[in-house]
């Protein structure tokens, strides 16, 4: 086998909490986390020697600190039969957005680099590994509906959330999860998701009542930071969302639609310079089936 294919797919936070700061500087969280079908594409190609990046995006560094590169150099310590790689990446992700672009694209070199060279990883060793190159990573190895407690890294899977089509939308600018993360201590937490409602909700398939539990906390440091986000998510409201709320660190806003017309029908309303719009659906099992592709 001399190259994988990976889709590394992006996600989305169904509810999400902060409990607390921690001593090492990361914040305790509680997040039911949801895969999507929006992906980055990366392909690795065994090389002799060396790993090398190459992206379509200009604005993001192809160089030693790239997440997919860090990635690979991580295994490549542990595995000296990794001999080089050539990782191509397709970025389709909007980039800071709070929707794990980077962690997913270092997510996929992990699983395909496991299998190319048949490392014979397991999942909950890929999980230390991507561990250490973030919070999200381990969830983006295996981005079925689940609990992310910890710093995000401690996954526990749940049942399958109703299938989901979503509209994404981002203006034209980033967020630093850094920055936000750090402005929460500046601001008062007014409603927080009810996690118990929401599994009861994924349990018994609930939609209307996973709605009604789902909250992101972040959204006030987000929307303080960037107050028109506020005017934004209630336009999705009024453009027929079932409901609207920020992504992770944000700055992408979810508006949830009953049907994938719908989803099409508002996105085509949201007609402002520079944002980046995404019809997606949520991912199932079946979506992981396809997720790499060997060429032999
Ligand atoms: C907010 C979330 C929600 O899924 O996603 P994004 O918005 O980034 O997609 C995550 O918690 C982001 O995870 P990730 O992007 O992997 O963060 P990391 O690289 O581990 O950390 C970046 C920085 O965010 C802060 N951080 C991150 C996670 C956490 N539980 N507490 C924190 O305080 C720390 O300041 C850290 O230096
Ligand atoms: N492969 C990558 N894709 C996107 N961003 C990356 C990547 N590698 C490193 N980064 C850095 O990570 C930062 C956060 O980007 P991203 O992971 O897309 O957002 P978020 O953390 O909000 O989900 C970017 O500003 C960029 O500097």
């Amino acid at each position: 086998m001399q190259q994988v294919s990976v889709k590394g797919y992006a996600k989305i936070n169904l509810t999400l909490d902060v409990l607390g700061k921690r001593d090492d500087g990361y914040h305790e969280v509680a997040m039911i986390m949801q895969g999507i079908e929006l992906h980055d594409l990366i392909t690795l190609e065994k090389r002799q020697t060396g790993i090398t990046l190459e992206i379509n995006v200009p604005e993001l560094s192809s160089g030693p600190d790239n997440l997919a590169y860090r990635a690979a150099t991580l295994l490549q310590k542990d595995f000296p039969d990794i001999a080089g790689v050539h990782i191509k990446l397709t970025k389709e992700i909007p980039v800071a957005a709070g929707l794990a672009g980077g962690s997913t694209d270092a997510a996929a070199v992990l699983l395909g680099l496991n299998r190319l060279y048949d490392m014979g990883l397991s999942l909950d060793d890929l999980r230390t590994y991507g561990a250490r190159l973030g919070s999200d990573v381990p969830f983006c190895l295996h981005p079925l509906t689940g609990l992310a407690t910890g710093r995000g890294e401690m996954i526990r899977e749940l049942p399958p959330c109703p299938p989901l089509w979503l509209v994404l939308v981002k203006p034209p600018f980033g967020v630093s999860t850094k920055e936000v993360y750090g402005h929460l201590k500046e601001v008062i937490i007014k409603e927080r998701p009810s996690l118990k409602r929401a599994l009861a909700a994924l349990e018994t398939g609930d939609l209307g009542l996973l709605y009604q539990s789902m909250a992101n906390v972040l959204e006030y440091a987000t929307f303080d930071l960037y107050p028109e986000l506020r005017d934004w998510l209630e336009e999705l409201r009024d453009l027929g969302a079932k409901k609207a709320m920020m992504s992770g660190s944000g700055p992408t806003l979810i508006a949830f639609m009953e049907n994938e017309s719908e989803a099409k029908e508002l996105a085509s309303c949201w007609i402002k310079p520079g944002w980046q719009v995404v019809v997606t659906r949520s991912l199932g099992p079946r979506d992981l089936d396809r997720r790499i592709v060997v060429d032999e």
